[in-house]
């Protein structure tokens, strides 16, 4: 499986990740091109430079406003701007699809719908540059899958048109709902809200380290200069298809005098803060006291969020901790279209070829309570829907 993989730990702009994709060995005229297909290419000139930072030699994207606007954008405008040119769809889609998200998390910040945002920095003409720029680079490099390491969003403040906001900017924050992030390297902005669209619209998984196979590497270099190398670091690789072995790591604590009433409320902390998997087995320990192991699968970089809630939540006063390799078969969500409504389906991939399913409970149980069935009778529905839907055999 062909991959491109984002090395998010100096963060992530728009114009760091037009710099990485052509440092990458995308053609930059080609970029060009692209991007005067905008009714509005007369606004814009967009040039690649090659560039150092702290030794590192990558590209820099220079994206020059030619006209002085003082437009305030609402998201139907650009949209308009995005349908007007002669991109191909699947650009125009996916560019639209990243300043829907974008108007989305500004609209959750300032209050606001989607449509009555009224975009100004994130709106303005560099902005559409980075953003219709990275929907062509996507389509261009056309991989299997986008991965992406946890992100760097920097710290202290920054200095934009809504005044000082804290780091990251509350749209970025949004943004990252739900993605793993890292803060505090460095004092300033790492990740910008449309480096941040980039990533939540385009990333398929995070990950905290991958096997892979390189065939490039690109470092798109940022504008500031930090402590540590300003720069986003691409790949492009080859996976090995249906399978993924990632390093994460099992901390357990065995426990023998608690409440049971505690349990829920530590699994639910755990959870809440990036627990891949909580889980309980009942064991004897000395003296013949029945107790219960606590089990918890996270990230290794979770270690000291994990272990904390541990210990402030339940009675142990030490934990073991262990790496673990996980193998996962690829997934891919499918939906069958049953009588009572569509439900969907996750579907796991081996080498390529699916080789299982397995109905959304949650879906299959809300439809059978509704309809006043038996679970059985909903999930042979949709099996039945799903016939000859996908061939495992191929
Ligand atoms: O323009 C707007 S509304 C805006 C909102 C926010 C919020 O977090 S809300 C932040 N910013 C800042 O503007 C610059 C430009 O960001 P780009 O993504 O266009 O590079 C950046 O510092 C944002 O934090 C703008
Ligand atoms: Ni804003």
């Amino acid at each position: 499986m062909r991959i491109i993989y984002y090395d998010c730990f100096s963060g992530i702009s728009g114009d760091m990740n037009l710099g990485a994709m052509v440092d990458l060995g995308m053609d930059g005229e080609y970029l060009v091109g692209e991007l005067n297909k905008l009714s509005i290419r007369d606004s814009f000139h967009v040039w690649f430079e090659k560039q150092q930072k702290h030794g590192i030699t990558g590209t820099k994207a220079h994206v020059d406003q030619l006209k002085h606007e003082h437009a305030h954008r609402h998201l139907l405008d650009i949209e308009e701007i995005i349908d007007d040119s002669t991109l191909n769809q699947r650009v125009r889609e996916t560019a639209k699809g990243m300043f829907r998200l974008l108007a989305e998390a500004e609209g959750k910040v300032h209050g606001k719908t989607p449509e009555a945002i009224h975009f100004h920095e994130v709106g303005a003409v560099d902005s559409i540059v980075d953003i219709v720029g990275a929907a062509i680079c996507f389509d261009y490099w056309n991989v299997d899958q986008v991965l992406a390491s946890p992100v760097q969003v920097g710290g202290g403040f920054v200095q934009c048109a809504h005044g000082l906001m804290p780091v990251p900017a509350p749209a970025t924050a949004a943004l990252l709902e739900g993605i793993p992030i890292r803060s505090g390297l460095v004092d300033g902005e790492t990740t910008t809200p449309t480096g941040a669209v980039i990533l939540a619209y385009g990333a398929d998984r995070f990950v905290d380290s991958l096997q892979m196979d390189v065939k490039g590497v690109g470092y798109g270099l940022g504008t500031k200069d930090f402590q540590i190398p300003n720069v986003l670091r691409v790949y492009l690789a080859e996976v090995e298809e249906g399978v993924q072995e990632e390093a994460q790591l099992m901390i357990e604590a065995n426990l023998d005098d608690m409440n049971p009433e505690y349990y829920s409320f530590v699994e639910e902390r755990l959870f809440d803060a990036g627990a891949l998997d909580v889980f309980k087995t009942p064991i004897i320990m000395k003296k013949g006291r029945p107790g219960v192991k606590l089990s918890v699968l996270c990230e290794t970089s979770n270690k000291d969020i994990m272990t904390e809630l541990i210990f402030t939540h339940t009675t142990t006063l030490g934990v073991r901790t262990y790496p673990v390799g996980k193998v996962m078969m690829e997934r891919k969500m499918i939906q069958a279209e049953t009588i009572w409504g569509r439900v969907d389906v996750k579907v796991g991939i081996y080498k390529g070829k699916p080789i299982k399913h397995k109905p959304e409970y949650e879906q299959c149980a809300a439809i059978a309570k509704e309809n006043n069935l038996d679970l059985i009778r909903v999930y042979d529905e949709v099996n039945k829907q799903l016939e000859g839907k996908y061939d495992r055999t191929k």
